[in-house]
């Protein structure tokens, strides 16, 4: 699908240079939400998936669904302090700032196949820190998918043995 003309593009947000894509234009569009979670599934169909982890907040959005779509569990990974059991902590930069990571101990029983899903992949950091959750609990990433990915930040990068899916692709 054409998922351009649903994302709606604020220049200078949240910092001066930064061409932030907002997607809540296509959640509020359910026909387009849902044809969008389909071509992600439909993206990902060769790949054996026994749970799809996302991170907070905007992986929700699109790992939640996604994992209904496919008869699958989901996994939070949460911005440090927010989830209640024991968890493990990676700390990570993004385009415009810093953060941690968190997932609980016993979120993915080692050897499972894992599919990390969130709406956009700009420098990286949020899903190779997520990557290296999942693999330090055992889990097996057999792919990362998203709606938007950032060309030129070159996020792939810090992804290199690692399968990237992506519906829209902006330079920047
Ligand atoms: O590839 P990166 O440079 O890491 O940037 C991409 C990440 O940045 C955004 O999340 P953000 O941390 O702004 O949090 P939110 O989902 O809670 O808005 C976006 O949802 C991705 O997770
Ligand atoms: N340019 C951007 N637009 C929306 N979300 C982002 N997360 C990191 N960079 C972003």
């Amino acid at each position: 699908m054409d998922l351009k003309p649903y994302i709606r593009v604020i220049p200078d947000f949240p910092q001066p240079g930064i061409s932030f894509k907002d997607i809540t234009t296509l959640l509020n569009d359910g026909e387009k939400y849902k044809e969008a979670i389909n071509a992600i599934k439909e993206m990902v169909s060769e790949l054996e998936i026994d749970v799809i982890a996302g991170p907070e907040a905007r992986g929700f959005v699109v790992g939640a669904p996604l994992a209904y779509a496919l008869g699958v569990g989901f996994v939070p990974i949460r911005k440090s302090g927010k989830l209640p059991y024991e968890t493990i902590e990676v700390g990570y930069d993004l385009e415009y700032g810093k953060d941690k990571l968190a997932m609980h101990k016993d979120a993915i029983k080692p050897g499972q196949n894992v599919l990390i899903a969130d709406d956009l992949l700009a420098t990286g950091g949020t899903i190779a820190t997520s990557v290296n959750l999942v693999r330090e609990l055992g889990g097996n990433v057999v792919g990362t998918a998203f709606l938007i990915e950032l060309s030129e930040l070159n996020g792939r990068a810090k992804l290199p043995d690692i399968n990237v899916f992506s519906l829209a692709k902006y330079d920047y």
